[in-house]
């Protein structure tokens, strides 16, 4: 069943509207959650952790209606990863997760277990006994990741979770993620692309509150087809006025010859050839669709 998200709307005091009569379903499997920056998306996770109340709409997961009666149901489905994380500082990590883990109520033995299995995954072991306040920013992330998982969540929402991180700590993150969402549904909200690339096939890109694309990674790859462009130049001029009226999504000097890709809804008037888009140049393609 998983989650579904009707028409909701969230409005703060100050009259920001975060989410805007957004529409959404999140099936099982790893969701990407992409947007620019204020674009809504900590906002609808708030919402979906139950942290936040909505200022209308409907939300349900499993079909569990979210009321403030049901939040506590809810919670114990839900695990939480959210962009910052300052956990104990004077604690080490074993003991960090303990408590965690107390707070949630689950058995100390079950959790000293997944603490044992998710320290190992995580490459943490080692550290088990170091106080947070001495990990590096990329250790307290994962920390925050197994703090997330502690308890066997069906739904897991983790924003950002890879920042910081080293290539090879990445990819550990990235692959124990896709493990942990057989069976279960994990949003997955990042602006590292081809972290997303690499992990689901089902994604959503949010702008203004709302949702330009929820679906298929290869059906969002295929509406940008035929609008990604390759061209050359060696001319400055050339190249600002290129800028000024494309979006360009990458630019590389190849010998003294300036490559550009350049992200357009018609042919760009300059010699240019057309090329595969890739996740970047696709979501950069929908984002700034004349709608
Ligand atoms: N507590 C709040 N009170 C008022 N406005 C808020 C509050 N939280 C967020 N906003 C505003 O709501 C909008 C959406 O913010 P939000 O943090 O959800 O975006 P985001 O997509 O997560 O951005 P980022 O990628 O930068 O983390 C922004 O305009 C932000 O300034």
């Amino acid at each position: 069943m998983g989650m579904k998200i009707e028409d909701l709307t969230v409005t703060f005091r100050n009259k920001v509207t975060a989410v805007n009569h957004a529409d959404l379903e999140i099936p099982k499997g790893v969701f990407g959650l992409l947007g620019e920056n204020g674009a809504g998306k900590t906002t609808l996770m708030r919402v979906l952790t139950t942290v936040l109340s909505p200022t209308s709409g409907r939300v349900t997961l499993d079909g569990i209606l979210y009321t403030e009666k049901n939040y506590e149901k809810i919670r114990r489905k839900i695990g939480y990863l959210p962009q910052e994380i300052d956990l104990y500082p004077g604690l080490s990590v074993q003991e960090c997760l303990e408590y965690m883990g107390d707070l949630s109520c689950i058995p100390r033995q079950v959790c000293k277990e997944r603490i044992s299995y998710y320290l190992e995954k995580t490459n943490l072991s080692e550290q088990r006994r170091k106080k947070m306040k001495q990990l590096s920013g990329g250790m307290k992330r994962r920390v925050g990741l197994i703090q997330a998982l502690l308890n066997d969540p069906e739904f897991l929402i983790v924003d950002e979770p890879t920042t910081g991180l080293d290539p090879e700590e990445r990819i550990r993150i990235r692959n124990l993620l896709v493990d942990f969402s057989e069976g279960r549904t994990v949003l997955f909200s990042t602006h590292v692309v081809e972290d997303l690339a690499a992990t689901c096939n089902q994604l959503a890109v949010m702008k203004h509150g709302k949702f330009l694309y929820a679906g298929n990674m290869k059906e969002l790859l295929e509406q940008a087809r035929g609008h990604v462009w390759i061209c050359k130049t060696k001319e400055g001029g050339t190249v600002r006025e290129l800028e000024k009226k494309y979006h360009v999504s990458s630019k590389q000097y190849t010998g003294e010859e300036l490559q550009m890709k350049l992200i357009s809804e018609t042919q760009p008037q300059v010699e240019c050839s057309p090329c595969e888009a890739t996740l970047e140049d696709a979501y950069i393609y929908i984002a700034n669709k004349e709608r």
